[in-house]
């Protein structure tokens, strides 16, 4: 079996006393899709900005393509193929559509000079894109910020996808979206990861992750409590699992509430 596109094993990093993750370890396979699930606090964020380059991590090793990397800039993420969805998608609401797509990556034509914007093929090729991966778009001359929060977030994903990504990651893509919106970014998961690539889904919501995930990783506080592939997790499972971790938040939360009340003076 050739090596996985993107492996991560007992990867540790601490923010002063902070442990956010502690020797947390995910493999990522082209066309398969691996959910990391986490309430609050849980190390999801962190997680992205190691995996993008963004962070550096305290211990354990980050392969590519089997090789070992120290990534040192987003940029540097980018060149291998690792590219991140972030939610505030880096678009510009008044652009229009095609315009977003190709924000700094303009094609050319011509050259020295004469070498300028091509922008019926700009037009062109963002419209196959987005029909490739099943986005209709009435119009490309439409600006980013008129379409629906869905249709954003699946633009961004054809847009990693065309620009060369062998993984996406995306960070909560369905969090600020309705059940039908959900619904639309899901079937781009399902598209990209028919095309081959790989993609970590990070998220907070079980019932998301489930119909579209192939394997499922659940941090709590840093740690991974959960690792398994579908086969060995049911829906059910999966939902305990986080739900179970919200409550004990609360509780957690809760008893500190009533900790420092009590510790007050009692008035008379
Ligand atoms: N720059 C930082 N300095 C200190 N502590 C940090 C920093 N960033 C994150 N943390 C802490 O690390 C832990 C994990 O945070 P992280 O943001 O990765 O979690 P998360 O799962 O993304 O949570 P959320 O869903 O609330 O964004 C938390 O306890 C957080 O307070």
């Amino acid at each position: 079996m050739s090596a996985p596109l993107l492996e991560v094993s007992k990867l540790s990093k601490r923010y002063g006393q902070v442990i956010a993750l502690r020797e947390v370890s995910v493999t990522v396979r082209a066309g398969e899709v691996t959910c990391v699930l986490g309430d609050n606090g849980a190390g999801k964020s962190t997680f992205i900005k190691i995996l993008s380059g963004l962070h550096q991590y305290d211990s354990g090793e980050y392969r590519i393509d089997g090789e070992p990397v120290r990534l040192t800039s987003p940029r540097d993420a980018l060149d291998r193929g690792i590219a991140t969805v972030y939610q505030d998608l880096a678009m510009v609401p008044l652009m229009a559509v095609w315009r977003n797509f190709f924000l700094g990556a303009e094609p050319t034509r011509g050259i020295g000079p004469l070498r300028r914007f091509d922008i019926e093929a700009a037009k062109r090729i963002t419209r196959d894109e987005l029909l490739a991966m099943g986005i209709d778009i009435r119009d490309v001359e439409q600006p980013v910020g008129t379409l629906s929060g869905g249709e954003r977030q699946s633009i961004a994903i054809a847009r990693a996808v065309y620009f060369g990504a062998k993984v996406i990651i995306l960070d909560e893509p369905t969090s600020a979206l309705g059940v039908r919106q959900a619904g639309v970014v899901l079937n781009y998961i399902m598209r990209a990861r028919a095309r081959g690539l790989g993609v970590i889904f990070i998220t907070h919501n079980p019932h998301h992750a489930y119909p579209v995930g192939d394997h499922f990783v659940v941090l709590r506080r840093g740690q991974m409590i959960a690792d398994a592939a579908k086969k060995d997790m049911s829906r059910d499972d999966l939902t305990r699992l986080m739900s179970g971790g919200a409550e004990l938040e609360e509780l957690a939360h809760e008893l500190d509430r009533v900790g420092t009340a009590s510790d007050r003076p009692q008035s008379t």
